[in-house]
């Protein structure tokens, strides 16, 4: 059987004096798209953080991709939360360009290679007609493109992005959605997908990761996105719905 591509056992993530999460033991199989949902403050940002070694284990253990975090980061593309702002003169071009020539001394070079990845990547959410102007003179949805894309270069095996819906239009939110299921299942590549929308990403994830009070819970839409369990994960009464389109309701007073 494959190897699967994340486990945490055991594992506890604090930051400063607090613990965001404890007692977490999950395992993802390879290929498996997982959509990460939870609270604000509930401890997504940590947990991709934590798997790109970027945020220490303070018990239990992580692996990823069969090996330490922080060991395989040429496999793993990521897309951090955007805080926008940056590089507003640079065009679209510069900032997919930017991750790949790092390892190079002297003046920015993209081989052919380098310029077909880019090509590839932007194609696969749209993008294309965005990557000659620059970051300045686009809108937050259309930025937020650009950088989904620049995680995608060279079809990384783990693909771990930080609420990447955030500014699209639902329609736009929908389509980069959908793009990003048919690719990862295309490549075979596994994705850890955080957002506030879980509604966004139905049909297109196998599995929910939902994390609230510490405490993870890794299934099915159908495991997980129950008023029993999401009532037990937030400690509160929480209803879950679904409308006859589908489309999942969730309600409390505490959320
Ligand atoms: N640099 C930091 N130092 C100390 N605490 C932090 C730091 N960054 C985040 N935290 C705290 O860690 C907790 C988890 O934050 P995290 O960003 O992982 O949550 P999240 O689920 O991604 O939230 P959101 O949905 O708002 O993006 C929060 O309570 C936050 O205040």
């Amino acid at each position: 059987m494959a190897e699967p591509a994340v486990t945490c056992e055991n594992v506890m993530l604090s930051r400063g004096e607090r613990d965001i999460l404890s007692g977490v033991s999950l395992s993802v199989p390879e290929g498996c798209f997982v959509g990460l949902f939870g609270p604000n403050g509930g401890g997504k940002t940590t947990l991709l953080r934590a798997l790109l070694g970027l945020q220490p284990v303070a018990r239990g253990r992580i692996t990823v991709l069969g090996d330490a975090p922080g060991a395989c980061s040429a496999q793993i593309g990521y897309m951090p939360q955007s805080r926008g702002g940056n590089g507003a003169s640079l065009t679209g071009w510069d900032l997919l360009g930017s991750g790949m020539s790092g390892n190079r001394w002297g003046i920015p070079w993209r081989s052919r290679a380098d310029t077909l990845a880019i090509r590839e990547a932007l194609d696969a959410v749209d993008a294309t007609a965005l990557a000659d102007r620059r970051l300045g003179a686009l809108s937050g949805g259309e930025r937020q493109r650009l950088l989904i894309a620049q995680a995608l270069i060279g079809w990384p095996r783990l693909l771990l992005l930080d609420e990447p819906l955030a500014s699209l239009d639902p329609v736009r939110m929908r389509d980069v959605a959908e793009r990003l299921g048919r690719i990862a299942k295309q490549r075979g590549m596994t994705v850890i997908c955080s957002a506030h929308d879980i509604n966004a990403l139905m049909g297109v994830m196998d599995s929910v990761l939902y994390v609230a009070r510490g405490q993870a819970r890794l299934g099915t839409v159908d495991e997980v996105m129950t008023t029993e369990g999401l009532s037990a994960l937030y400690g509160a009464p929480v209803e879950v719905c679904r409308a006859p389109s589908g489309r999942l309701l969730v309600s409390a007073d505490a959320l």
